[in-house]
């Protein structure tokens, strides 16, 4: 059984960057990736990469099917790419095929031209992501008409109207992005509360401005069961009372979780934990010595920007000074690409409120920002909450055009620790969204 010093499971973010890392500090490693169409793992084949140039295409009013076309071609590039970046090192190679434990440093691999072959890892990383959640709902299986985010952005043609099951990420970027496109989209969701997580003021904006649109919402449903008819789709669902809704197409969009099953990690010292994630350390150790778990796999949030930190954590460990933990991880950003973006770092107004803080909030429309002017959107709220006792910002929410390009501004200044006054008082370039904060800031 031929040994290898470094073995990492699936072509993710944090992974296929400690390939490279590793192999450009001269050590072999294997990168093992399931599918010949997922090199460079999910966010640039099927998550944020191609659904992110399906919105901005949306937003340009380019066909549906040209816009699907041209995610094609960018996906390919970005795949080809990929694979040369681990596979052209000369101490890297990546095979095709699925990797599965036959103990705690030894596994399986059924390549897909059909070989087989068992080796070993000194050391084992996990990179194998997440897969998405289908509900228990009768009649729910998957098929051309009832797709996840996957097929919803490879699809033939505009659904006329696209049933979104679930109103997390997914479901609100899609519903967003397949009305730019002319789609008459409804999206269901057991929660009463629209973006629960987010402020009262901020949400219901958000909801009059995609109602606006022409969406339509359905909180509070308890879904029943969906049909599939020769022409469309169905879904019965209750809310007070049993309804039902038709369509061409219905998107599941239900969460995603850890993807462990084909692992077979019965077979291993390595323990997962009750939500099904690789149980891991503050260092992404899991149970097994030598072998770590990185991103979606590992039960942290699902962001592409948190797998490559996990990098960070393991490459400080392997080739640098051991002392990066996920403990370190503050103040972190997220960003909804909604038309325009929702985004938000450190706490929600509601939580600073919940904490007893002594803070004020300053808010700011954006249609006061010259830049939104020339942009031709208006939409949306600056707000920023600041502790009165220390000037230092716990939290801020920017609903705006260019919204996830400030927050980072932002949570660079809480993550230095800055005064508020410090963005107040910059020197910003003219005419940007980031400008807007030396009026956001201003008593
Ligand atoms: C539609 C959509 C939009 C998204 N948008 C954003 C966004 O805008 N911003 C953001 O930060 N995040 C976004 N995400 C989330 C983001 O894509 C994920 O958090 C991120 O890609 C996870 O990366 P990872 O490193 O965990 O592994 P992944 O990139 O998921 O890679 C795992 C790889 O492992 C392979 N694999 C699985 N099992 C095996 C096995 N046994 N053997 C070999 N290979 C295996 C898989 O084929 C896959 O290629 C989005 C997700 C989706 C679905
Ligand atoms: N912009 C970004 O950074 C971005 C974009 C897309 C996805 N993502 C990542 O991908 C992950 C997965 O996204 P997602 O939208 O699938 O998950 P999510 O967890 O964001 O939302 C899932 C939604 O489905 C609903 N739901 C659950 N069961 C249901 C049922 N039986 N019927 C109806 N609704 C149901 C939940 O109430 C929730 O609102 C996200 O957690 C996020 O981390 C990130």
């Amino acid at each position: 059984m031929k040994n290898y010093k470094n073995v990492i499971i699936g072509f993710g973010k944090g992974g296929k960057t400690l390939a490279k890392s590793l192999a450009v500090h001269g050590e072999e490693v294997l990168m093992i990736e399931a599918s010949d169409q997922m090199y460079g793992g999910t966010c640039i084949n099927i998550g944020c990469i191609p659904s992110k140039s399906l919105i901005v295409n949306s937003e340009r009013n380019l066909p549906f099917t040209e816009a699907v076309a041209h995610r094609g071609e960018l996906t390919a590039k970005l795949r080809n790419k990929n694979y040369h970046m681990v596979a052209d090192q000369p101490t890297g190679e990546v095979w095709t095929g699925t990797a599965s434990f036959l103990s705690d440093h030894e596994l399986a691999v059924e390549l897909t031209d059909g070989t087989y072959q068992e080796i070993q890892g000194e050391r084992i990383f996990i990179n194998t992501g997440s897969t998405p959640v289908l509900p228990d709902i009768p009649g729910l299986a998957l098929s051309s008409r009832i797709v996840t985010s996957k097929e919803a952005m490879e699809l033939p043609e505009l659904p006329k109207r696209l049933i979104i099951i679930g109103a997390g990420y997914i479901g609100l970027e899609f519903a967003s992005m397949f009305a730019n496109y002319g789609s008459q989209v409804t999206v269901l969701d057991p929660h009463t509360e629209f973006m629960f997580k987010e402020d009262p003021d901020i949400a219901e904006m958000i909801f009059q401005d995609l109602t606006r649109k022409g969406i339509e919402f359905e909180l509070g449903a308890t879904i029943k069961h969906v049909t599939e008819t020769s022409d469309g789709v169905q879904v019965a669902f209750e809310k007070d009372v049993e309804h039902i809704i038709t369509g061409d197409a219905i998107l599941v969009a239900t969460g995603r979780k850890p993807n462990t099953k084909s692992l077979h990690l019965e077979n291993t010292g390595i323990e997962i934990t009750e939500r099904g994630a690789v149980k891991v350390n503050d260092k992404l150790q899991t149970t097994v010595d030598n072998v770590w778990a990185i991103g979606d796999v590992n039960g942290g949030p699902q962001f592409t920007y948190v797998s490559l930190d996990d990098y960070r954590i393991i490459k400080d460990q392997l080739l640098g000074k051991g002392d990066r933990s996920t403990s370190d991880r503050k103040f972190v950003p997220y960003t909804v690409f909604l038309t325009p973006p929702l985004s938000r770092v450190g706490l929600s107004e509601k939580e600073i409120k919940a904490a007893g803080y002594d803070y004020k909030t300053f808010s700011f429309a954006t249609a006061g920002v010259p830049k939104a002017q020339v942009l031709e959107d208006p939409t949306g709220l600056f707000k920023v909450m600041v502790d009165t006792k220390t000037d230092k910002i716990l939290g801020a929410v920017i609903y705006s055009e260019e919204s996830h390009e400030v927050i980072n501004l932002i949570a660079l200044a809480m993550k230095a620790d800055l005064p508020y006054q410090l963005l107040r008082d910059q020197i910003y370039t003219h005419p940007t969204m980031s400008e807007a904060l030396n009026d956001v800031l201003s008593d």
